[in-house]
Formats: C-alpha cells, sequence, structure tokens
C-alpha cells in the first residue's frame, strides 16, 4: 500500500490559519476529484468520538500549541491508506506545520510535488477567522487562540515554506483576492504538474 502512496501525487497546502486552506481543498476536490485530508479536521474528528485520546487533544488545540507529532502523522497515513485505491492524489492541508513535521512525513510515507502556500495578510486572518467563529462552532476560532495560533503560525510554518521554496514546489497563491479567483491560480498550479 506504501508503495501506491509513493505512486499518488502528494500536495502540501500550507498557509496560516482562516488564510483559505479548506476553502481551496474544496474547490480542488471538486474539480480533480483528489482527496482532501486536513489533518486539523482529522484531529478534530478524534476530539468528536470522546475517546481519551481526544481528551488529551482537546486540551492542546484550544490553548493553540500544536499536537505532537505522530499522533498527527499516524492519522493522516491511515486516512491515507484507506483511500489509496480510489484517490488520483491527495491534498495534506494544514500539514507540515514545522519542518520536522515535514522531515517525517517524507521519512514514512513520501514526497510531495508541490506545495501550495496560501497567503494571507495577519489582519484579514484575524478577520476572517473572527467570522468563522460565529459558526464554526470550534474552540479555537476566539480571539485570545487566533493571536496564539498567528504567532505560532509566523514562528514554525513559515520555514516549512523556506524549505521546500530550496526544491522549487512552492506555489504562493494571493489569497486576498475573491475565492473564485485564488482558486484560479491553484488549478493552474495543478494543471502545472507532471
Ligand atoms: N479568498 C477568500 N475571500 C474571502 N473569504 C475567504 C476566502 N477564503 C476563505 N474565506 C473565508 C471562509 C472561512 O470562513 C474563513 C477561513 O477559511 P478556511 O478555508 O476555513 O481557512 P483555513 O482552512 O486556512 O483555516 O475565511
Ligand atoms: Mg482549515
Amino acid at each position: 500500500l506504501l508503495d501506491k502512496i509513493k505512486d499518488a501525487k502528494i500536495i502540501f497546502v500550507v498557509g496560516g490559519p482562516g488564510s483559505g486552506k479548506g476553502t481551496q481543498c474544496e474547490k480542488v476536490v471538486a474539480k480533480y476529484g483528489y482527496t482532501h485530508l486536513s489533518s486539523g479536521d482529522l484531529l478534530r474528528a478524534e476530539v468528536a468520538s470522546g475517546s481519551e485520546r481526544g481528551k488529551t487533544l482537546q486540551a492542546i488545540m484550544q490553548k493553540g500549541e500544536l499536537v505532537p507529532l505522530d499522533t498527527v502523522l499516524d492519522m493522516i497515513k491511515d486516512a491515507m491508506i484507506a483511500k489509496v485505491d480510489v484517490s488520483k492524489g491527495f491534498l495534506i492541508d494544514g500539514y507540515p506545520r514545522e519542518v520536522k513535521q515535514g522531515e517525517e512525513f517524507e521519512k514514512k510515507i513520501g514526497a510531495p510535488c508541490l506545495l501550495l502556500y496560501i497567503d494571507a495578510k495577519g489582519e484579514t486572518m484575524v478577520k476572517r477567522l473572527m467570522k468563522r467563529g460565529e459558526t464554526s462552532g470550534r474552540s479555537d476560532d476566539n480571539e485570545e487562540t487566533i493571536k496564539k495560533r498567528l504567532d505560532l503560525y509566523y514562528k514554525a510554518t513559515e520555514p516549512v515554506i523556506a524549505f521546500y521554496s530550496s526544491r522549487g514546489i512552492v506555489r504562493k497563491i494571493d489569497s486576498e483576492l475573491p475565492v473564485d479567483e485564488v482558486f484560479g491560480h491553484v488549478a493552474k498550479a495543478i494543471d502545472g504538474l507532471k
């Protein structure tokens, strides 16, 4: 099974909280039939299950911190294995959050062919998250946690972009634009693959 994953296209979707990763991934799923795996959604599903592990995760996420590397990676790997027979490609949304996560992913699963860097200004992300918080029910969409998530993003995740830039696989996408225009640029990046 892992051999099959090595043949599939792996796309990392990286950007700050509220930059629009999930929004764009949904559109990629609709147009290209890729499998969308959001590390955050996988973790929130574990929390929703009410398991002991979920309770530990909830406490970490509520503080805006990163959950242990092995936990996230195992969840992503299991989800990829479950879909590998029907999937033309994988969108790995919200991972890697730090360079070490990227290195571990490559050791255990495979290398990405593209990194979509969904870029929005800090103030834009805060605005979108506060709005999303009105309906998302996400315990981390509140002002205090948003600030911590943004700080952590700049500190831990921006180095990820530099790391993959040196490999030439980063496409920076201006996510200040309206959703459909952003998607136009995302689609161009995906069409450019092979
Ligand atoms: N280009 C855009 N213009 C305006 N609003 C956008 C946008 N992209 C996303 N949004 C909105 C939708 C959500 O309510 C919020 C956060 O988007 P999201 O896709 O959930 O972000 P992420 O998954 O990166 O945290 O912002
Ligand atoms: Mg998201």
